[in-house]
């Protein structure tokens, strides 16, 4: 077994996987360093949630290795492995999924909830990613009062507010507005920049993958090109020049 280079947080080799017997992944190895923002580009069917759900240990893939700070994901058994997707990962799905019962801080709160925090320290951590993402006034609504793009932002503050390692965003804007998709986008990626949080993004809008540092693109399961984005190179040219 090749041992993960030691500055990739995330790290897999030769991902292979088909869903009832649908091949969806097809040998796709990369790496994701700390604090980088990498998008996965690539059109509808092209293996994209697969290769999240792969990276976060959602899904065991039929082959290959997934690494997370140098210890291997693949091989934990399962409830380690759930135990370190609540712990260490934030998940965006494309629709929100919110539980109807709770309120829109409850929903926000319960990773910490879950990982036994008190539930008043829970509320400000959730208050505060609401406020952020400008729905601090729905806070004690319940989702089925919310519009999509509230209920949307309430899933994202449920993803930042543990402060994960790793943000897995699949395609978070895609059931939004163009002004509300922008907004939410701009706010995941300031708060991955300035919490160090590394994100792995899947869409299939060039535009949207424009935020990231670094674009991998698939198709047919199969990588077929990595390039760093002209904001990567405008961040770079800025911290030589500090
Ligand atoms: N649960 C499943 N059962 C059967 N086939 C599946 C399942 N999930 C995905 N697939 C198939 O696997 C392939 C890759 O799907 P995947 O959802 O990973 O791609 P994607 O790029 O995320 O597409 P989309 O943007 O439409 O979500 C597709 O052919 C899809 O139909």
């Amino acid at each position: 077994m090749v041992a993960p280079p030691d500055n990739d947080v995330i790290w897999a080799r030769s991902l292979h996987h088909a869903h009832r017997g649908s091949p969806a992944l097809a040998g796709v190895s990369l790496g994701v360093r700390e604090g980088e923002i990498l998008a996965v580009c690539g059109p509808r069917g092209s293996g994209k949630t697969t290769l999240l759900q792969c990276l976060s240990g959602q899904l065991v893939p039929q082959q290959g290795e997934v690494w997370f700070n140098s210890s291997p994901v693949h091989s934990l058994p399962p409830l380690q492995r759930e135990r370190l997707r609540h712990e260490r990962f934030g998940w965006i799905d494309p629709v929100p999924a919110l539980v109807p019962e709770l309120t829109a801080w409850e929903n926000a709160a319960l990773p910490l909830l879950l990982r036994g925090v008190s539930r008043r320290t829970a509320k400000a951590g959730a208050l505060e990613w609401m406020e952020r993402l400008d729905i601090g006034d729905a806070a004690r609504k319940r989702p089925h009062a919310l519009v999509r793009s509230e209920q949307q932002r309430v899933a994202v503050a449920r993803a930042l507010v543990g402060e994960p390692a790793v943000l897995f965003a699949d395609e978070p804007t895609a059931a939004l507005h163009s002004a509300d998709a922008a907004h939410v986008l701009r706010t995941v990626t300031a708060a991955a920049r300035s919490h160090r949080m590394t994100m792995v993004l899947a869409t299939h809008d060039p535009e949207t993958a424009a935020v990231a540092d670094r674009v991998l693109t698939i198709l047919d399961g199969r990588r077929t090109g990595s390039t760093a984005t002209p904001a990567a190179e405008g961040r770079a040219a800025c911290s030589l020049s500090v």
